[in-house]
């Protein structure tokens, strides 16, 4: 731990400060307590909506996707219903909302039918955007601090460059360490000293289940949660295989034959850099543009499977190369972050599962985003045929877990829900190896993590742009169309999802959503009238503020949103604020992503490091960072957590801050809400079956009630919270007596 490092608290006292100067209100509570908080408010919603025994009937006819997917957004459209009869005045607002539907229908004609599951195109190459006007119009100044020093790892796809590594290698392992021997770890698996003495306890054991996994020929996932360690665990391991020269069993291999491993992206170059700091005699080629083999890539393939070498490829890269690949019987696969493959019916889920391979590995840090399908799905990789055909599985696991998580689920459904999570988790809990932060902190002595959810108040702006199209002739459309059977007519579905963009963008900055006015475009407009002004957005204003306390504490920020369009709001106003930065998003060559990060871990004059959440949030390691901000929510609570887990993991030495910002009262707070009963169903199958139901029972006073703070990390949240103008005790008092009235009447 750093010394003075500056406490906590004074960062949340910014926020306090930030009331009295901008006059926007925020509040913040602990990520924990706010979990219960949405809870409850999706129990009301639940109570209030359904009839006992109704929820269950619904469920067997529907879907599993629509049974999890389905809930907030019914919510959302009764919602809009009841405000529209509330009103009645009729704002028009000029919108290109046909254009824009019908450009969304469009770019999402290929995905996969869910806002949950990935497609193909729903890559870490591509962000969650279809609208760029932004970027022509935004009158971006050129960011002056080009980054110098992102230097191009080189990867051996290129024999001569593998030869003079490997050279340099041995001649500095034969002047530096000559102790370095062999230790056999378990019956005729050996390690160099070199590399187990620098595994933590639990990494040792990690390789140790590793290799139980070879002599069964079985697959197997790595589930620790992230930053502990995975791809170092999986790289001792091989390196374990290839220096004890085992016949493997169902195939030719002595040692470890040719190997792929597939990754975001981003992470390509991550992995060649960790091949060669720990195990540096291995050949490691990529076999992706951004590779150093210029050559044809047939034959790149066939060089390195005659070589026993290792291939490191992207999953779009394994779809444009399957026919090639597959032609050649490789020993492993290994799928980095492999939840990519949750959507079974991904062309990249199903080229995957095509492998001849006698072994399968998977590494990730979110097995289970969304629902039990996803499980299903990876283990369909890893283990083909444990769990079953997926209808089969979702006839006695699926259903019945899911049915007996609701409030109204009858004593047998709970009965029925309980046995088979338990069973389902026994099925996989010896192929399931899952280790998380707390229960290795003793070993690791990771600094302390803080997490705080941030609600922070629209501006006057914002507000009536929001409520205005809540009242536009769109949603009125919308409203007339919804209904129960929105989701399974497809241009509805699309309009839904475009509004609650439109919703969503309103939320970040109303310029995004507003047509440039000639006198914002102009370059004479004055700042307050330019296009992106912080000023006009809730959650910029507080943004402004916590980077000026932050810089001058000397706090550095990883800066997370989702789409390109709020990075170039966000970079402009970084620019004129004068904050060193740097930015990676969908456009940023995959080449020099690793020297970037690099770059930013290793200089500490940079201020922020601006990311979009998909590109920068998964498996990079950024821990020069020690704040962290995410600007907006994503529908799937694993796409933050992998956010967040950037700065808090090996390496990080000083005490990390993370704060998620939700437009309070708006789509996003919904957002979160789900983002909080998705982490529930998880964890009743990773974790403990008997997890209670996805919707708690509680005392609503006491889970909104101000905690006694004295005793927890940040005592400050309590005064935000105390004096906030949004109080959320206030706001269900107002529910109770309504709905008091409304029996009344
Ligand atoms: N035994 C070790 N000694 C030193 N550094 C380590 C060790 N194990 C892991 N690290 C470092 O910790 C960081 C995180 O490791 P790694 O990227 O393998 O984690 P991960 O579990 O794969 O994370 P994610 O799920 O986010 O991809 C890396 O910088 C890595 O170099």
């Amino acid at each position: 731990m750093m010394e003075n490092e500056p406490i906590l608290p004074s960062t949340v006292n910014s926020i306090n400060e930030l009331k009295d100067v901008e006059g926007i209100n925020v509040w913040g509570q602990d990520q924990s307590i706010l979990e219960g908080q949405a809870l409850t408010e999706i129990e009301i919603f639940n109570n209030e909506n359904k009839e006992p025994g109704e929820l269950s009937e619904e469920k067997s006819q529907n879907s599993i996707q629509s049974i999890s997917g389905i809930l907030d957004i019914d919510k959302y459209i009764r919602q809009q219903e009841e405000l529209k009869k509330k009103l009645d005045f009729k704002t028009s607002f000029k919108t290109k909302i046909k254009d824009e539907n019908e450009q969304f229908i469009e770019n999402r004609k290929d995905e996969s039918g869910s806002e949950y599951f990935p497609s193909d195109l729903e890559s870490d190459d591509s962000d969650y955007e279809c609208d760029r006007r932004v970027n022509n119009n935004i009158r971006l100044k050129k960011n002056n601090e080009k980054v110098s020093g992102t230097q191009r790892i080189n990867d051996d796809g290129n024999i001569t460059f593998y030869k003079e590594r490997l050279n340099a290698y041995y001649d500095s392992l034969m002047k530096e360490d000559p102790d370095n021997e062999e230790i056999e770890i378990c019956s005729g698996f050996k390690i160099s000293s070199n590399i187990w003495d620098n595994l933590y306890s639990y990494q040792q054991d990690g390789v140790q289940w590793l290799y139980g996994l070879h002599v069964k020929s079985s697959g197997g996932l790595l589930g620790d949660e992230m930053g502990l360690g995975k791809t170092i665990q999986v790289i001792a391991f091989l390196y374990g295989l290839r220096q004890s020269r085992i016949i493997s069993k169902f195939c030719r291999y002595t040692g470890l034959g040719p190997t792929i491993i597939v990754c975001p992206t981003t992470v390509i170059h991550q992995w060649v850099q960790h091949f060669h700091e720990w195990a540096p005699e291995f050949r490691v080629a990529v076999l992706h543009q951004s590779g150093s083999y210029t050559g044809n890539k047939s034959a790149l393939i066939k060089e390195i499977f005659s070589d026993k070498g290792i291939i490191v490829t992207s999953y779009q890269s394994i779809l444009k190369f399957k026919n090639v690949l597959l032609e050649f019987d490789w020993h492993y696969i290994i799928l980095d972050e492999g939840h990519k493959i949750r959507n079974p019916e991904a062309k990249v889920s199903q080229a995957v599962k095509q492998f001849r391979t006698p072994h399968r590995l998977m590494l990730t840090g979110s097995p289970m985003q969304n629902n039990l399908q996803e499980l299903w799905s990876l283990f369909d990789f890893i283990c083909p045929s444990l769990l079953g055909t997926l209808q089969i599985f979702t006839e006695h696991f699926s259903l019945p877990i899911m049915q007996g998580g609701y409030l109204n689920a009858t004593p047998i459904q709970e009965a029925t829900a309980l046995l088979m999570a338990t069973s389902l988790k026994n099925l996989i809990t010896p192929y399931l190896l899952r280790r998380s932060k707390d229960e290795v902190n003793k070993i690791i002595r990771l600094p302390q993590k803080s997490e705080q959810v941030l609600f922070c108040s629209l501006t006057d702006e914002q507000y009536d742009l929001y409520k205005g199209f809540l009242m536009s002739e769109h949603v009125n459309q919308l409203l007339g169309k919804g209904g129960r059977n929105w989701f399974s007519e497809n241009h509805t579905r699309a309009n839904v999802l475009v509004a609650i963009t439109t919703l969503r963008k309103i939320c970040n900055h109303p310029d995004l959503y507003l047509e440039l006015t000639d006198e914002a475009k102009a370059e004479d407009a004055t700042i307050e009238k330019s296009f992106g002004y912080y000023k006009k957005s809730g959650k910029m204003v507080v943004v402004s503020a916590l980077l000026k306390i932050w810089k001058k504490q000397k706090h550095r920020v990883l800066l997370f949103t989702q789409t390109r369009a709020m990075i170039s709001v966000l970079e402009n106003f970084l620019i004129q604020e004068g904050y060193k930065y740097l930015k990676m998003d969908g456009t940023t060559t995959v080449r020099s992503r690793q020297g970037l990060i690099k770059t930013f871990n290793e200089d500490e004059t940079y201020d922020v490091f601006l990311l979009t959440t998909r590109v920068g949030g998964l498996g990079v390691n950024l821990t020069g960072a020690d704040r962290v901000i995410i600007y907006d929510p994503d529908w799937n609570p694993a796409t933050d957590t992998q956010a967040r887990e950037r700065a808090w993991r090996i390496g990080q030495e000083r005490q990390v801050t993370i704060y998620r910002l939700v437009s309070a009262g708006t789509i996003e707070e919904k957002m979160y809400q789900r983002q909080v009963w998705k982490q529930l169903l998880s964890n009743k199958i990773l974790l403990d079956p008997k997890a209670q139901k996805f919707f708690k029972t509680s005392d609503l006073h006491d889970l909104f009630s101000i905690q006694d703070r004295e005793s927890t990390a940040n005592p400050e949240t309590a005064n935000i919270f105390k004096n906030s103008r949004i109080s959320m005790q206030e706001r269900l008092k107002e529910k109770a007596a309504k709905k008091k009235k409304k029996e009344r009447k």
